[in-house]
Parts: C-alpha cells; structure tokens; sequence
C-alpha cells in the first residue's frame, strides 16, 4: 500500500492506495494538526506494508508527529528539484519552492497537458503558471480569504472578525472586508491568467478548501479540481493517479 500524505498549514489531507495499478483510492481523509495522531487508526483498519509518500509546508515537527503516528520508519518528504515528471521548476532556487505546489504542478501537468494556471486557496493562496511544455514559469502567493479578513481584525480597530457576504456594491463593513478579500483573491487569479489566456487550452486548475468561496467570480476557463497535490504525488511515487 501506499499513503499519499499533502501536510498544508491548517489541515493534513491523505490517501491511501492499494498499489501501482490500483484504479481508485482504498480509503481518504482529512485531519486537523491537532488530530494526527489518528493517522495510527489508519494502521489499524488497514494492516500491512506500507510506503507513504508526501509533500509537507507545515514545519519538521508536523513532519515527525506525521512519521511517529504512522509508527513507519520514513517517510519520502517531497524535495523540489529542477525536474520532475515533466516539469521544469524555473525558481531561482528550486528547493525554495513550497513541496505541495510542486506536487500540484505535477499533478497538473499529468492532467492538463496545456498551458495552466494552477490556484490552491488555502492557508495561503498560490496561482502558479505552468507552460504547455512543463515550465513552471513562476507564480504568486497570497493570504489565503480567512488569512485575509483576520489580518484585517488584527491590524485595525474598527473591523471586526464577523461574516460578511459578497455583494457588487458593500454597504455595510462586514461585506466591505468580504468582498474586498473575494475581489483580491478572483482579482490577482484573472490578473496572472491573461498571462497564458492566448494560449491554446488554456486552463484555470482551482482546487483548496477556500476554492468553492470565490469559484464562481472568475470569468476565465476553469476547473474545479481538488487534491491536485495527492495527484501529483501518486505520479511522482510512480503510480497513476486515481483522478486523472
Ligand atoms: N469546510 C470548509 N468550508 C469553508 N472553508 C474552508 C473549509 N475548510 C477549509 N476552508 C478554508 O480553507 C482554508 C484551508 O484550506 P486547506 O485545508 O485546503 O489548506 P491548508 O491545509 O491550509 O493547506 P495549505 O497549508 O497548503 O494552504 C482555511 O483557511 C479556510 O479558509
Ligand atoms: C505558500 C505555501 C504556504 C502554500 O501552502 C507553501 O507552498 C510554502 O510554504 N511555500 C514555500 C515558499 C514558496 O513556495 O516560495
Ligand atoms: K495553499
């Protein structure tokens, strides 16, 4: 078997896998960090070797809370490199580059063979340009929408931490600050897509657990996709992804 593991700054998504050819997932979820420790559950309900592959933006000490409730003497924590699976990394210092959005790039390319702009609004927002060829030519990386309306509380007196709605014309605070943070997250995706929007099947890939909040104000092609980072760590572990 093998456990595909994508440790973000809020939550630690998984899949598990039967093997190379298997065709979909054995079993998949998502934990908090305070809830890793019941990636040992997974042990249980599903005895056996097991190899677990993953990508982690989350510190050493999830990186080892991770391996110790999984009780496996590794884990192959994703480095990024220059190449890999067909994907050219362009960062100055390729190992800068955050694991899980090498993952997902990965994942896109394998599948959307086409130029892409691939967006994980989570924590963080990340909108990542990928060429037809592979190049990932460099992307952005912005306050995640819950990131973006507390950083807003925090840093002034008179905007509360409150749900607002997303309306066209805000007339009150709380949908001032909520639209304004949708507007920036929609704003600086369709900004980065005009980049490749010439391009033959030239694709928005938007995926994340903020995704759905402002999915529908991007006027660009776009498909909504999640888990793109376990996608590419199942090709880059050298299976095929259940997804693509
Ligand atoms: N069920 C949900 N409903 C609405 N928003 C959610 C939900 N779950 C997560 N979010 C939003 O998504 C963000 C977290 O997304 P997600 O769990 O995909 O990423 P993450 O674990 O933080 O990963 P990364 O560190 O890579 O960003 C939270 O900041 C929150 O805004
Ligand atoms: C940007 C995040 C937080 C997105 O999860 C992560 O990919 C990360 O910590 N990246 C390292 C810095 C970078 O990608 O340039
Ligand atoms: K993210």
């Amino acid at each position: 078997m093998i456990l595909l593991i994508d440790a973000g700054n809020t939550r630690i998504k998984w899949r598990l896998l039967a093997d190379a050819s298997a065709p979909a997932a054995l079993d998949e979820g998502a934990l908090g960090h305070d809830g890793i420790d019941a990636l040992g559950q997974l042990r249980t309900r599903h005895p056996g070797p097991l190899r677990v592959v993953g990508s982690n933006v989350a510190g050493t000490d999830v990186a080892d809370r991770i391996t110790a409730a999984l009780a496996v003497n590794a884990v192959e924590w994703l480095c990024p490199t220059q190449h890999a699976c067909g994907v050219r990394n362009l960062y100055d210092i390729p190992g800068q580059l955050g694991a899980d959005r090498w993952a997902a790039l990965i994942g896109a390319h394998h599948t959307h063979a086409q130029a892409c702009l691939v967006v994980t609004a989570g924590t963080a927002t990340t909108a990542d340009l990928l060429s037809a060829d592979g190049d990932f030519l460099g992307g952005l990386i912005l306050p995640g929408v819950d990131l973006m309306q507390a950083s807003l509380a925090r840093g002034t007196a008179q905007l509360p931490l409150a749900e607002g709605r997303f309306v066209p014309q805000p007339r009150c605070t709380v949908d001032a600050i909520r639209s304004g943070c949708l507007h920036a997250q929609a704003g600086a995706i369709e900004r980065m897509f005009r980049q490749i929007a010439t391009e033959r099947g030239a694709l928005c890939l938007l995926g994340g657990g903020a995704a759905d909040s402002f999915a529908g104000l991007l006027d660009i092609p776009l498909r909504r996709i999640d888990n793109l980072v376990l996608c590419g760590l199942a090709v880059i572990a050298g299976l095929h992804s259940p997804n693509a």
